[in-house]
Protein backbone atom coordinates (compact mmCIF):
# COMPACT_ATOMS: atom_id res chain seq x y z
CA UNK A 1 0.00 0.00 0.00
CA UNK A 2 1.45 3.63 -1.40
CA UNK A 3 0.95 5.60 2.42
CA UNK A 4 2.76 8.47 0.86
CA UNK A 5 0.50 8.89 -2.02
CA UNK A 6 -2.55 8.75 0.83
CA UNK A 7 -0.66 11.35 2.58
CA UNK A 8 0.08 13.66 -0.64
CA UNK A 9 -3.59 13.42 -0.95
CA UNK A 10 -4.21 14.28 2.60
CA UNK A 11 -1.84 17.26 1.73
CA UNK A 12 -3.54 18.48 -1.08
CA UNK A 13 -7.17 18.32 0.55
CA UNK A 14 -5.58 20.42 3.63
CA UNK A 15 -5.53 23.27 1.15
CA UNK A 16 -8.90 23.55 1.31
CA UNK A 17 -9.69 23.42 5.01
CA UNK A 18 -12.18 26.18 5.95
CA UNK A 19 -10.85 27.27 9.39
CA UNK A 20 -11.67 31.30 9.97
CA UNK A 21 -11.94 30.15 13.77
CA UNK A 22 -8.78 27.97 14.72
CA UNK A 23 -6.61 28.84 11.65
CA UNK A 24 -5.92 24.70 12.32
CA UNK A 25 -5.84 23.08 8.55
CA UNK A 26 -6.35 19.09 8.69
CA UNK A 27 -6.54 16.76 5.71
CA UNK A 28 -7.42 13.65 5.14
CA UNK A 29 -7.45 10.81 2.98
CA UNK A 30 -9.15 7.74 2.51
CA UNK A 31 -8.09 4.45 0.40
CA UNK A 32 -11.78 2.20 -0.35
CA UNK A 33 -11.92 -0.77 -1.36
CA UNK A 34 -11.76 -0.14 -5.61
CA UNK A 35 -8.14 1.62 -5.18
CA UNK A 36 -9.55 4.60 -5.27
CA UNK A 37 -8.19 7.88 -2.89
CA UNK A 38 -11.57 10.23 -1.43
CA UNK A 39 -9.78 13.03 0.36
CA UNK A 40 -11.69 16.04 2.74
CA UNK A 41 -10.93 18.66 4.76
CA UNK A 42 -12.23 20.12 8.09
CA UNK A 43 -14.95 22.41 7.14
CA UNK A 44 -15.68 25.28 10.17
CA UNK A 45 -18.97 27.05 11.61
CA UNK A 46 -19.62 30.20 13.11
CA UNK A 47 -21.86 27.66 15.62
CA UNK A 48 -18.55 25.91 16.71
CA UNK A 49 -20.26 22.42 17.06
CA UNK A 50 -21.17 22.54 13.10
CA UNK A 51 -17.31 21.80 12.35
CA UNK A 52 -16.78 18.72 10.57
CA UNK A 53 -13.32 17.04 10.87
CA UNK A 54 -10.76 16.43 7.97
CA UNK A 55 -11.35 12.76 8.17
CA UNK A 56 -15.37 12.24 8.47
CA UNK A 57 -15.36 15.21 5.60
CA UNK A 58 -13.24 11.98 3.42
CA UNK A 59 -15.08 9.39 5.25
CA UNK A 60 -18.78 10.92 4.31
CA UNK A 61 -17.41 11.86 1.05
CA UNK A 62 -16.37 8.44 0.03
CA UNK A 63 -19.58 6.93 1.03
CA UNK A 64 -22.31 9.41 -0.53
CA UNK A 65 -20.22 8.24 -3.91
CA UNK A 66 -21.27 4.28 -3.16
CA UNK A 67 -17.63 3.51 -1.08
CA UNK A 68 -18.49 1.98 2.52
CA UNK A 69 -15.26 0.34 3.09
CA UNK A 70 -12.10 1.71 4.44
CA UNK A 71 -9.10 0.37 3.75
CA UNK A 72 -6.56 2.91 4.98
CA UNK A 73 -6.93 6.49 6.39
CA UNK A 74 -4.05 9.22 6.32
CA UNK A 75 -4.41 12.47 8.23
CA UNK A 76 -1.85 15.47 8.18
CA UNK A 77 -3.03 18.54 10.50
CA UNK A 78 -0.08 20.46 12.50
CA UNK A 79 2.43 20.32 10.20
CA UNK A 80 5.30 20.32 12.83
CA UNK A 81 3.87 17.86 15.05
CA UNK A 82 1.38 14.52 14.67
CA UNK A 83 -2.07 15.37 15.00
CA UNK A 84 -4.41 11.81 16.14
CA UNK A 85 -7.65 11.58 14.85
CA UNK A 86 -10.27 12.79 17.31
CA UNK A 87 -12.40 9.99 19.10
CA UNK A 88 -15.52 11.15 17.03
CA UNK A 89 -13.80 10.50 13.96
CA UNK A 90 -11.89 7.14 15.27
CA UNK A 91 -15.88 5.87 16.18
CA UNK A 92 -16.47 6.82 12.72
CA UNK A 93 -13.96 4.93 10.98
CA UNK A 94 -14.92 1.91 12.92
CA UNK A 95 -18.42 2.19 11.47
CA UNK A 96 -16.32 1.92 8.24
CA UNK A 97 -13.03 -0.45 8.55
CA UNK A 98 -14.97 -3.64 7.41
CA UNK A 99 -14.75 -5.54 10.38
CA UNK A 100 -11.66 -4.47 12.42
CA UNK A 101 -7.93 -3.26 11.99
CA UNK A 102 -6.88 -1.19 9.27
CA UNK A 103 -3.58 1.64 9.01
CA UNK A 104 -4.03 4.87 10.36
CA UNK A 105 -1.44 6.69 8.86
CA UNK A 106 -0.52 9.73 11.28
CA UNK A 107 1.67 12.66 8.94
CA UNK A 108 3.53 15.72 9.20
CA UNK A 109 4.50 15.43 5.90
CA UNK A 110 5.22 12.32 3.17
CA UNK A 111 8.66 11.69 5.23
CA UNK A 112 7.70 11.97 8.63
CA UNK A 113 4.65 9.88 9.66
CA UNK A 114 3.84 7.27 11.90
CA UNK A 115 1.39 3.95 11.26
CA UNK A 116 -0.80 3.05 14.35
CA UNK A 117 -3.45 0.89 14.12
CA UNK A 118 -7.47 1.59 14.45
CA UNK A 119 -7.51 -1.00 17.60
CA UNK A 120 -4.30 0.60 18.58
CA UNK A 121 -5.58 4.27 18.92
CA UNK A 122 -9.51 2.98 19.79
CA UNK A 123 -9.22 0.07 21.41
CA UNK A 124 -12.63 -1.86 22.25
CA UNK A 125 -14.80 -0.31 20.11
CA UNK A 126 -18.53 -0.13 20.33
CA UNK A 127 -19.46 -1.40 16.85
CA UNK A 128 -22.73 -2.77 15.33
CA UNK A 129 -22.45 -5.98 16.70
CA UNK A 130 -23.26 -4.82 19.96
CA UNK A 131 -26.69 -4.04 18.98
CA UNK A 132 -27.26 -6.65 16.80
CA UNK A 133 -26.74 -8.84 20.26
CA UNK A 134 -29.11 -6.88 22.20
CA UNK A 135 -31.99 -7.38 19.38
CA UNK A 136 -30.94 -11.43 19.51
CA UNK A 137 -31.73 -11.43 22.83
CA UNK A 138 -34.85 -9.14 22.84
CA UNK A 139 -33.76 -7.08 25.46
CA UNK A 140 -35.04 -3.77 24.70
O1 LIG B 1 -7.93 15.12 13.78
C1 LIG B 1 -8.46 16.24 13.70
C2 LIG B 1 -8.37 17.16 14.75
C3 LIG B 1 -8.98 18.39 14.57
N1 LIG B 1 -9.63 18.69 13.41
C4 LIG B 1 -10.20 20.02 13.19
C5 LIG B 1 -11.49 20.37 13.84
C6 LIG B 1 -11.38 21.88 13.91
O2 LIG B 1 -11.75 22.45 12.66
C7 LIG B 1 -9.90 22.14 14.09
C8 LIG B 1 -9.50 22.45 15.51
O3 LIG B 1 -9.99 21.49 16.38
O4 LIG B 1 -9.25 20.98 13.64
C9 LIG B 1 -9.71 17.77 12.39
O5 LIG B 1 -10.27 18.05 11.32
N2 LIG B 1 -9.15 16.55 12.60
ZN1 LIG C 1 -12.55 14.39 14.28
Amino acid sequence: MDYVKLIEAAMSARENAYVPYSQFKVGAAILAEDGEIVSGCNVENASYGATNCAERTAIFSAVAMGKKKIKAIAVVGDLNSYTYPCGICRQVMVEFADRGDIPVIIAKNGKEYMVKTLEEILPGAFTKDALSDAKEKQDV
